[in-house]
């Protein structure tokens, strides 16, 4: 793909994955991420620490505002050397920050943070969150890890990686090789993420300020906008690989009563910059749809409506693991609320303002099923 096409017709997407930030062998995914580095070497309470001891267990532990983000110093990404320290830098504040907001549930609503004065680059949660655990061996489940972790445990580690293996597999669809094979051996959430712990607890942390009627005014960062500004929750939506999926098979989502097109473009914000004009580049570009339309040959057309067919197969497959891990879960925790409510009040309230939006804030199953429908209308007819 990224060499050059010596025909007389314009080359099929001629881009050099390389200059977009993606790896031929990892995709999206940032290649080996940085695993330390001195951050906080203004701050002599954090300086001069290994990473994870400055603040990286902040939220499975001790409640932010007894320790670590009091004494917050302003950190300039100026001190930083390099994309992978800036991606540390704002994977550690990006897990601080969603730390610190939701600590408390979704109850609490923090009036300030100190944050950097500029705005960071979007998240990595999953891209620049991970590590061999024998350097040598194979980019396994079992020989993984994230770096920094949120509250969720094994489910939490479970959700991270097993996002960042579907990344993985899709690596040779970006190359326009065929996915099959790979995609199959990929791990499926089941086995690794509880959906109750999911529910009650990861899919808080990942939750963000827009749209959720739990911070409906957004967040004031001191030192950016004298105004609260508002940012979606972490979501696989922000991933790059199925937008560069629709855009090579010409799927057009639509806008409809959920916003479903607007919805996924807004999502893009979030994406690293480069991986963000990666997408923009292939819309641009000729289309296998073209081509195919172009071309009238009934192979080809078979071939690229099983592409699509495939990608809506894979939409299907989400809706029920969003149906498992949250319908379901959201009903059984409904349940345990009334039990606990005749309980009486001391009881703690479950988190429930986001029920039926996922934590980019999206109105879940209509929103799923638009785009997979439109999906399905890709198909070609003969
Ligand atoms: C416990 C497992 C999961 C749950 C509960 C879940 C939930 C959701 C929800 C609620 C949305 C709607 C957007 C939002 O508001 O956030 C969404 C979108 C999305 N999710 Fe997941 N997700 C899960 C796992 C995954 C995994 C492993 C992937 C693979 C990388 C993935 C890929 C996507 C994509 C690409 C979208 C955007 C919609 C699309 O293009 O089809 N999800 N997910």
């Amino acid at each position: 793909m990224e060499g050059s096409v010596d025909t007389e017709e314009p080359p099929l997407l001629p881009l050099a994955l390389s200059s977009f930030h993606i790896s031929e062998e990892f995709g999206f995914l940032l290649p080996d991420p940085l695993v330390g580095v001195f951050l906080f070497e203004g701050s002599p309470q954090l300086a001069g620490q290994p990473l994870h001891h400055r603040g990286l267990g902040i939220a499975g532990s001790a409640p932010c505002s007894q320790g670590f983000s009091w004494q917050m110093p302003q950190l300039s990404p100026q001190q930083l050397r390099g994309r992978e320290e800036l991606h540390l830098a704002h994977l550690v504040l990006s897990f601080i920050t969603m730390g610190y907001v939701w600590q408390e549930g979704e109850e609490a609503n923090p009036p300030f943070l100190w944050l950097q004065q500029e705005l960071l680059p979007p998240s990595y949660f999953v891209l620049a969150n991970w590590r061999r655990k024998d350097p040598n061996g194979p980019l396994e489940m079992e020989n993984l890890d994230p770096i920094i972790a949120l509250p969720g445990g094994e489910s939490l580690r479970g959700f991270i990686l097993v996002t960042l293996l579907v990344e993985k597999a899709a690596v040779p669809g970006i190359k326009l090789v065929p996915v099959h094979a790979a995609a199959h051996d990929t791990p499926c959430c089941s086995y690794y993420v509880d959906p109750e712990v999911f529910y009650s607890v990861i899919r808080i942390f990942l939750s963000g300020w827009k749209d959720n009627p739990a911070m409906a005014h957004g967040l004031i960062y001191e030192g950016v906008s004298p105004e609260a500004l508002a940012f979606s929750g972490g979501s696989a939506a922000q991933s790059t690989v199925l937008h560069a999926f629709d855009e090579l098979l010409g799927i057009c989502h639509r806008q409809d009563s959920e916003h479903a097109a607007a919805f996924l473009h807004r999502m893009r914000e979030y994406m690293p910059p480069a991986h963000r004009t990666f997408v923009e580049q292939i819309r641009g570009a000729v289309s296998p749809r073209h081509l195919m339309l172009s071309s009238g040959n009934p192979r080809l057309r078979a071939a690229f409506n099983r592409c699509v067919s495939a990608l809506a197969e894979l939409r299907s497959y989400h809706i029920t693991i969003v149906t498992k891990y949250i319908a379901v879960a959201a009903a059984k925790a409904k349940a345990r609320r009334a039990e606990l409510s005749e309980a009486g009040p001391a009881v703690r309230k479950a988190p429930s303002a986001l029920e039926d939006k996922g934590t980019g804030g999206s109105h879940i199953f209509s929103f799923l099923k638009s785009i997979r429908d439109t999906t399905r209308e890709g198909m070609i007819r003969a």
